[in-house]
């Protein structure tokens, strides 16, 4: 996971570089810290279990490197992994036990689930109060209202990237690219509640480029290799690419690109978060934050 020489990061002045890994390695440090208080005030450790279905190969990494995380924090991480044609009922029996086990504070099913599995099923299975995803329909009607959600964890890093680079968002202009449960409408949400301007755009807005142009915050999660181009930009604005693609080269190898075109993009922006060593990064360190939550809030802190 680091950044390849092949993103054109080298050459850009400061500052321009939004660098999530750096920040995340942060923000693990701090909850490894809160994480050996809490235990030394409470006599607890935050536990967290992660549940995949299946081999995909780039959630066994995931799934890996969470556990990996999990426990460089100084948390309990506890594993289970289930063979693609595992049946729904032995999923959710699954979840009924870690939803009544009193060392696990969090859970997660990671996603994409095999098809034969229903993902939302899954999802409101889980206790909300243990939902570090924050996908849990009582999270998101929490959120959507101001109340003390567990907030999804890729959203909840952008809007902490963009806090600490721009400080105070109130009455800037974010446009949102994407409207799914997981990213673009917490996103949305998120960046309301920082009294920023919202636009959700998606598949069908008309002239995508026009709306992008007005805006002072765009977040692309759309999930298609390199569409936000630098003439979509106005210059100056900031931008936060949540994009996770695997694009095929000419010589047969492949790269990850994200939802933005860095090279045109970068120019135009004041600052820009690289894919990979942006928001991907601090997808995973959120997911330890909200597990620190989720057992803090156990314990009534
Ligand atoms: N239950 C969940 N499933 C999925 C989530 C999620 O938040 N909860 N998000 C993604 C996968 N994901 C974490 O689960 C995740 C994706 C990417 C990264 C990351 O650090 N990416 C690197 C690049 C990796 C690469 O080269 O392939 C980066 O951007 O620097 C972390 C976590 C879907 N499923
Ligand atoms: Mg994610």
């Amino acid at each position: 996971m680091t950044t390849p020489a092949t993103l054109p990061t080298e050459n850009l002045p400061t500052g321009k570089l939004i660098d999530g890994k750096a920040f995340a390695a942060t923000l693990r440090a701090q909850i490894a810290v809160d994480v050996a208080a809490l235990k030394a005030s409470h006599g607890v450790q935050p536990g967290l279990a992660v549940v995949l279905v299946g081999e995909d190969p780039a959630s066994q990494i995931y799934v890996r490197n969470k556990a990996k995380q999990t426990v460089e924090c100084g948390m309990k991480s506890v594993e289970h992994k289930l063979s693609a044609d595992t049946p729904e009922a032995d999923l959710l029996a699954l979840i009924d036990t870690l939803n009544a086990d009193p060392t696990i504070h969090g859970i997660l099913v990671q996603l994409p689930v095999p098809k034969h599995i229903d993902a939302d099923k899954i999802i409101a299975a889980i206790r909300p109060d243990k939902d570090v995803d924050g996908f849990h329909p009582m999270n998101a009607g929490l959120l959507a209202t101001g109340g003390k959600a567990l907030v999804p964890c890729t959203p909840l890093g952008c809007s902490l990237l963009l806090k600490d680079h721009l400080g105070d968002l109130s009455g800037k202009h974010a446009v949102v690219i994407g409207r799914s449960n997981i990213v673009g409408k917490p996103m949305a949400q998120l960046l309301l509640q920082e009294s920023c301007t919202v636009t959700v755009a998606h598949s069908r807005t008309k002239d995508l480029p026009a709306v992008c142009r007005e805006a002072d915050i765009v977040v692309a999660a759309v999930g298609r290799p390199e569409m936000v181009k630098g003439d979509w930009l106005k210059p100056g604005a900031v931008v936060i690419d949540v994009g996770i693609n695997r694009i095929a080269l000419p010589d047969g190898k492949s790269k990850v690109v994200g939802d933005v075109d860095f090279a045109s993009a970068a120019p135009v922006a004041s600052a820009i978060t690289p894919v990979p060593g942006g928001v991907g990064p601090m997808t995973i360190a959120c997911l330890l934050k909200n597990t620190l939550t989720a057992c803090q809030r156990s314990v009534g802190l």
